[in-house]
């Protein structure tokens, strides 16, 4: 059955709906990776957007149990030149398409996705429908011009857990303050012998800090930053009390937490590949991103933070470290899923500095 993306400028990509009858409105946004279409469906971040990719095959090696990020898929709906039906790998349990179907994820293929790239690219991320079948297009462009704005306030809620829970028993004692966390970061801590404490985003300080903590991991998560003005508060409460880790939407809350500021980027960074300099020791690394805001270099008070990371691509800020308490956050991600193990020492420098409780100078 025939099937339109309309984006909110009124531009319409025809495909086919992988399924019929279904419908959604969000952001629609970009993800250039090769491989890791389950983790990046299942990855709580992208909560609220239809994702486009850019690799033209997409479902060749089938879903399965360990590779997702969360129980569930969490994208509105998925965009792909070419859906594969018949998947060929020993991992795969099921095909993506029966997969997106039990959730009533709508699947359009057929799409040019990398024309439709370089649309976003240059007039930047907009909001669209997926619909298929007749078509009131009229009607369509009034909904697409009414869908809210990605909206952190229902998000970040709608993904985070509702009780603490605790997964592994050893040490370091790890809390993670849960804005939407993705099941790699949790299993990096847990393998290396972590006992991690996942805390509930209504958290505060006092909450977290009770367990007495070795540190405290702030998450990624779906939505804008500044729509989180509670997880703002649980981090200004932490700091100077227990190192602190942040990852994205951790990183950038981290951020408003210290006096800066975050603004939205013109179309995201989401990809295997973006590189990040570490302005430390001058390396580069090839990292995994899946983020629409950004940190304001320029906002950040520079007696007490600096910035440890840059972008190649654009110069953004990929990373903060505090100059003298044992916090430091990146925007990227480390736990690489999907992409680049590259990055894994943030990780151990967390482990650490929480060992030392001490830090980097810069
Ligand atoms: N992966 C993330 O945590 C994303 C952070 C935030 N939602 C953004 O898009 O910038």
């Amino acid at each position: 059955m025939e099937a339109y993306l309309i984006l909110e400028d009124g531009t319409i990509f025809q495909g086919e709906a992988l399924e019929a009858g279904y419908f959604c409105h969000g952001e629609v946004v970009f993800n250039t990776s090769m491989t890791g279409y389950q983790e990046i469906l299942t990855d709580p971040s992208y909560c609220g957007q239809i994702v486009v990719l850019t690799y033209p095959l997409i479902g060749n090696y089938g879903i399965n149990e360990e590779d997702r990020e969360a129980p569930r898929p969490q994208v509105l709906g998925l965009v792909v030149r070419e859906a594969c039906l018949e998947p060929s790998n020993w991992r795969a349990q099921e095909t993506l398409a029966s997969y997106l179907k039990r959730y009533r994820i709508p699947v359009i293929q057929g799409v040019d996705t990398r024309a439709l790239t370089r649309h976003l690219r240059t007039r930047g991320t907009m909001r669209g429908i997926l619909t298929s079948g007749q078509v009131d297009w009229e009607e369509v462009k009034r909904l697409v011009r009414q869908t809210p704005p990605l909206s952190g306030d229902k998000l970040v809620p709608a993904v985070t857990n509702s009780q603490p829970y605790v997964l592994g028993e050893g040490s370091p004692r790890i809390a993670v303050y849960n804005l939407g966390v993705k099941q790699s970061i949790l299993e990096w801590f847990i393998k290396q012998g972590c006992s991690v404490t996942v805390f509930p985003a209504h958290s505060t300080a006092e909450d977290i800090l009770a367990i007495q903590p070795d540190g405290v991991l702030l998450s990624n998560g779906p939505g804008d930053p500044k729509d989180v003005p509670y997880g703002v508060e649980t981090v200004k409460g932490l700091l100077g009390k227990v190192p602190i880790l942040g990852i994205c939407l951790g990183h950038q809350i981290l951020a408003l937490a210290l006096g800066g500021d975050t603004f939205k980027l013109h179309f995201g960074h989401r990809g295997g590949n973006h590189p990040v300099k570490d302005l430390t020791t001058g390396r580069v690394y090839i990292t995994s991103q899946n983020h629409g805001y950004a940190v304001a270099a320029g906002s950040l008070p520079s007696e007490e933070v600096y910035v440890s990371h840059i972008n190649l691509n654009d110069d953004t800020v990929e990373g903060l470290r505090h100059r003298y308490l044992p916090v430091f956050s990146v925007q990227y991600h480390p736990e690489a899923g999907p992409g680049p193990r590259d990055s894994e020492y943030i990780f151990r420098e967390f482990l650490e500095l929480i060992s030392n409780k001490g830090c980097r100078k810069g």
